[in-house]
């Protein structure tokens, strides 16, 4: 296997792999830095507030006190009074920052997810479905706010307060607060082997959303062949069992969830309990005060509540470490770089007629290990290039090539004598003008569509593209001319005039080669005649490289590249190919007997 080929298999196997697994809580950190300030903050604040919480058993001791040698009432309860409205304040406050604090952190981590996927290697991201990047970004965020933000802070001030308690607890009566460390101590076995049910019931849930929503996706993608098909009740059964799948795995998340809840509040119901057995003994031994013990029992009800927050954050935090696995796999896709790679960056001069040389010299190029070019040899100059050939020969491919979508595994590709792969991709791509095969349309109106990508739109050129591409007249028909919605995949325009739209966008981009995969294999015959009219007259100034399976474009091409099983079988004129090589006379033939509304390109003779 080549080298590149290796290294890119090497790739993804290592994107297959659960990517950040063990490296998590590392992953968890970085994704807290930015907000560690807050955090710290926030964590102050929700000490103050189990400090306030603290002091209250002592004070209704006091209370108790008072009561039993006759005294004023009036400060134990303006104290208690007053510590409750600074709780409830701080509570406010506290819930405000983290909930601000979770929907921060989700936004960094989408933006970063999304810089990543737009930075990937096209292979990388076309071989994902694509309903698996909108649920990875979409819902395992999600999951990462409810998380995060709340589990850190509370689960960081929870074993303070806890440790607060049992300090004031130990003051009281050292006895029974070894009786209550035991009894939370044996809880916390039964509490860690649930959690991890959580964390892989949780993982397994969000597979399945991800499987369904890539499901859901291809269906609507294609949904008038579904419809045409009568296949709604076979994917709705396919989308539906992703469904059940995610029910299932989340039924087993929500039995383990209630596992730690019952082992949490168990734990804390028996400890009152026995507390208040052996509290009563004592109080009746004369080891311990009324007060004391009420005060102790107060202890223990408030220590549910950081105990509960720490079994919460411990079922959160499986949650989000399951939701950090399958985010940090998105940002593991191997980025192309902006850089060339080689000695150095080379630029290429602008050409002041405006054309750039495409030459492949020996370009050998596979997917995995299976060879889809070889020693592809050929040179575009200014005109129209036209690459014709069986379906798989590897046209596409050679597109892709030149625009730096992977590189060649072996020979090169040049532009002006510059190997593309000595270019920056920006400098590159913003030499070369590229349609491709279904033509999507970016953008939500007309104007938006055609401007897409354009350096420097100018409203006179947009005036001009479109009307080489015979799209003026349709376009003064709309009811808000070029603020016309297209919808989101362009579906209240035809076919055709997504294609043509797309041919001026290209033309727009006023870039010095024109890459056309298939442009106008939507068009009908006399579309086609106009935007090839167009095309012609736009090849004086540029280069431009076409992919086709309509011969009658062939015939206008200043030179056909003809391939097959990723090798150049014939290069020259229609009219040379029609003479010496039997496979162009073959697609000819089959593509005159299709009919395509022109004149046939073989004379009855030449049949
Ligand atoms: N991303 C990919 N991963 C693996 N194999 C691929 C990939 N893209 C294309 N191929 C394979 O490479 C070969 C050439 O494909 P390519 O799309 O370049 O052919 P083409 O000549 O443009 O075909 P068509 O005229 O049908 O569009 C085909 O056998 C195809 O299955």
């Amino acid at each position: 296997m080549d080298a590149p080929a290796r290294a890119e298999t090497n790739t993804a196997a290592q994107e297959a792999a659960p990517a950040a697994r063990g490296g998590e809580w590392r992953t968890l950190r970085s994704y807290l830095r930015p907000a560690r300030r807050l955090l710290v903050g926030l964590f102050f604040l929700e000490l103050i507030a189990e400090g306030a919480t603290l002091i209250q058993p002592l004070v209704a001791r006091s209370v108790i006190e008072h009561l039993e040698e006759g005294r004023s009432l009036l400060w134990p309860v303006l104290m208690l009074s007053g510590i409750a409205v600074v709780g409830m304040v701080l509570s406010w406050l506290g819930t405000f920052l983290i909930g601000r604090a979770g929907t921060g952190l989700v936004r960094d981590v989408r933006q970063r997810l999304v810089r990543r996927i737009l930075g990937a290697k096209v292979a990388g991201v076309e071989r994902r479905p694509v309903g698996d990047f909108l649920s990875r970004v979409g819902s395992d965020t999600t999951l990462l706010q409810a998380t995060m933000a709340d589990a850190v802070v509370e689960a960081a001030a929870a074993p303070i307060a806890i440790l607060g308690a049992i300090v004031l607890m130990g003051v009281i009566d050292p006895v029974m607060l070894a009786l209550v460390v035991g009894l939370l101590a044996i809880t916390t076995v039964g509490e860690r082997y649930a959690l991890r049910r959580v964390g892989e019931a949780t993982e397994q849930e969000q597979a399945r959303v991800g499987s369904m929503t890539a499901a859901l996706q291809r269906v609507l993608i294609a949904f008038r062949t579904v419809k045409a098909s009568g296949t709604e009740r076979h994917e709705q059964q396919q989308v539906g069992s992703q469904a059940d799948g995610a029910y299932r795995a989340g039924v087993r998340s929500a039995r383990a969830e209630a596992w730690v809840e019952v082992i949490a509040g168990a734990s804390m119901d028996v400890t009152f309990l026995v507390v208040l057995a052996v509290g009563a003994t004592r109080v009746a031994s004369g080891e311990l005060g009324i007060g004391g013990l009420i005060a102790f029992l107060l202890y223990v009800m408030y220590l549910r509540e950081p105990v509960e927050t720490l079994f919460d954050a411990a079922t959160d935090f499986s949650e989000g470490l399951a939701a950090v696995r399958r985010v940090e796999e998105l940002n593991l896709l191997p980025q192309e770089g902006s850089q060339a790679v080689g000695p150095g960056t080379r630029s290429l001069p602008r050409r002041e007629d405006g054309q750039l040389q495409i030459r492949c010299e020996g370009v050998w190029f596979g997917y995995r290990d299976r060879p889809v070019l070889q020693d592809v040899s050929f040179t575009a100059g200014r005109g129209l290039t036209v690459l014709v050939g069986p379906s798989g020969a590897g046209k596409t491919t050679l597109l892709s090539l030149v625009e730096r979508f992977a590189d060649v595994d072996r020979g090169r590709i040049l532009l002006d004598g510059v190997d593309v792969r000595e270019l920056s991709r920006s400098e590159l791509r913003r030499r070369l003008a590229y349609v491709q095969q279904e033509a999507p349309l970016l953008g939500e109106t007309v104007r938006e569509a055609a401007l897409y990508g354009v350096p420097h739109p100018e409203e006179a050129d947009l005036d001009e593209a479109l009307r080489s591409v015979a799209l003026d007249t349709w376009v003064n028909s709309l009811p808000d001319g070029l603020d016309t919605p297209v919808g989101e995949r362009g579906v209240e325009i035809s076919g055709g005039q997504r294609q043509r739209l797309a041919v001026a966008r290209a033309l727009l981009r006023d870039a010095d080669v024109l890459l056309l995969d298939e442009a106008t294999a939507q068009l009908d015959a006399i579309s086609e005649r106009t935007l090839l009219d167009s095309l012609a007259h736009q090849s004086h100034e540029r280069t431009v490289l076409a992919i086709t399976h309509r011969l009658s474009v062939a015939a206008e091409a200043d030179q056909l590249v003809l391939l097959d099983e990723g090798r150049v079988r014939a290069v020259g004129r229609h009219d040379d190919l029609l003479t010496a090589d039997s496979m162009y006379r073959e697609l000819v033939t089959a593509f005159g007997a299709q009919g395509n509304g022109r004149p046939p390109l073989l004379s009855p003779t030449e049949r």
